[in-house]
């Protein structure tokens, strides 16, 4: 065999998903791993892929193993580990080598990363890599940022292994530096959001209208069928339907209600908070993340504050409609958090091009995303989805539905925090005129802050200060 087209670096689940994927594709790679026994296995596991693999122990045999310029993808934790890999192997790279970045970045340490390997005439790649390793293995979905050099040469071996909507690979160039990982993060951000609301929808069915686990499964199912088609909602019909093997009992009862999260989500709230933004659902369903990890407290609390919760006035259908309301709110809460890192960083992102990368491959992939990558064509101004005339439609119809849910369950002590929080921000944003006044009329009389007066240039102060 010749020199590898491409190097992988990390044979944990994505690396050894996404190598595999490459050679069957027909590209030559190179592999190898931090803890040389992983590799063995590997190579045992790709069977007649292995002709096109070349696996080694060390980092050099690997390195000289590449084709030059060399293109180098790794796949392990993006915070430290990557820093100490990118000091382990720039001494060994050339000018033109291309390292990516395929792991779950903070988009600020790509940012620095690419400045620190420019000057070494190294080109840095952040690439957002969804669809776990389903994904990985068989089509994800890809969001590449860098330069324009970095992307002519990868694109190739990207296109080709990436996830296919209608024939269309789910695969771009979005933007330079940090701009893949941040639309990732942005792509977690909603997932969680969306899973927030899966899980509402689901208690709400198991505690509010008393339904056992399988027939909620049976009513996921038939909504995948329909406007709610997602891969999120495939999975949750799918996994309502197993039984433990230990006890008989539905596996959804003995897996403890306490969610992990590894930084995506609350990366994603951060950020859209220091651009001046708040994606709601998203901080609702990072928070709920967090309040679910104490449930030590919530035992003890409900001992004390009682746990009863009331029935839940909604059929299905009626929860149906809620949903989808949800999804688009969240959605168009993480559009609106690209659309503010797009002018912040000068990204220029193309949101519809984005909105067709994420239809086939990723986590959040759904019926709902064709749409918005058409409402993403048209004139969106800020990135407001919730302008767009089709979405505004659908949400003037199903929000009665949300209104509903939210009350009832609110009304039954049922928390629904991502629910909740869509249907704030709906309700916010289709005012006109708020609350705010008395928010600037407050902070002038205790501060002297002043305020903006309606119809009137400059800045005032209220009579409380003559
Ligand atoms: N799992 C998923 O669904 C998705 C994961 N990602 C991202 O992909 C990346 C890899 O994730 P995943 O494959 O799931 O993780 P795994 O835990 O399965 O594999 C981690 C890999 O990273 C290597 N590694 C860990 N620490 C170091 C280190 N300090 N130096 C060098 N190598 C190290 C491991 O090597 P060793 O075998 O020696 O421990 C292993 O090869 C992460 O950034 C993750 O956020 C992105 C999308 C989806
Ligand atoms: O990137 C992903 C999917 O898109 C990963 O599955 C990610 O790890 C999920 O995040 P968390 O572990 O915080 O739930």
């Amino acid at each position: 065999m010749g020199k590898a087209q491409i190097g992988v670096y990390g044979l944990g689940t994505m690396g050894s998903a996404l190598a595999l994927n490459m050679a069957e594709h027909g590209f030559d790679v190179a592999v190898t791993n931090r803890e040389a026994d992983w590799i063995a296995p590997f190579m045992t596991e790709a069977g007649d892929l292995a002709a096109c693999l070349q696996s080694f122990e060390d980092l050099q045999g690997f390195i000289a193993a590449l084709a030059t310029p060399r293109i180098i993808l790794f796949m392990i934790p993006s915070g430290a580990p990557m820093d100490e890999m990118l000091e382990r192997i720039t001494p060994l790279l050339e000018p033109g080598d291309i390292v990516i970045d395929g792991g779950n970045a903070d988009f600020h340490d790509t940012r620095r990363r690419v400045g620190k390997l420019s000057v070494l005439r190294l080109y840095y790649v952040g690439l957002g890599v969804s669809g776990g390793e389903a994904g990985a293995r068989h089509g994800p979905s890809m969001m590449m940022g860098g330069s324009a050099e970095a992307w002519a040469r990868i694109a190739p071996i990207l296109t080709a292994i990436a996830a296919r909507h209608e024939g269309s690979p789910c695969v771009a160039h979005l933007g330079p530096d940090g701009a893949g990982h941040f639309v990732k993060t942005v792509h977690n951000g909603i997932e969680y959001a969306d899973m927030q609301v899966i899980a509402e929808l689901y208690s709400l069915m198991r505690n509010g209208l008393a339904l056992p686990p399988a027939e909620i499964g049976a009513l996921f199912e038939a909504w995948n069928a329909g406007p709610l088609r997602s891969y999120l909602v495939e999975i949750t019909a799918k996994l309502l339907s197993y039984a433990d093997p230990e006890t008989g009992h539905p596996m959804i009862d003995v897996i403890k209600d306490a969610a992990g999260q590894k930084g995506t989500g609350r990366w994603s709230v951060i950020e859209a908070q220091r651009m001046g933004q708040s994606a709601s659902m998203i901080e609702a369903a990072v928070g709920a993340r967090s309040w679910s990890s104490e449930k030590d407290t919530r035992q003890a609390a409900e001992a004390v504050l009682g746990g009863a919760v009331g029935a839940v006035d909604a059929s299905p259908e009626v929860l149906a409609e809620a949903f989808l309301a949800a999804r688009i709110l969240a959605h168009a809460q993480g559009f609106r958090v690209l659309a503010a890192a797009s002018e912040e960083y000068d990204w220029s992102l193309d949101f519809a091009t984005i909105a067709r990368v994420w239809r086939a491959g990723c986590i959040i992939r759904s019926a709902l995303l064709d749409e918005i990558a058409v409402a993403c064509e048209g004139d969106l101004p800020e990135g407001q989805l919730i302008l767009d005339p089709g979405l505004a439609q659908t949400l003037a119809r199903c929000v009665p539905a949300l209104r509903q849910v939210v009350c009832s369950a609110v009304h039954g002590g049922h928390p629904v925090p991502a629910l909740s929080a869509g249907l704030a921000w709906y309700d916010s944003m289709r005012l006109g005129h708020g609350s705010a006044n008395m928010i600037q009329a407050q902070r002038d009389m205790f501060g002297h802050h002043g305020f903006e007066r309606l119809g009137q240039a400059g800045r005032h102060h209220g009579p409380w200060w003559d």
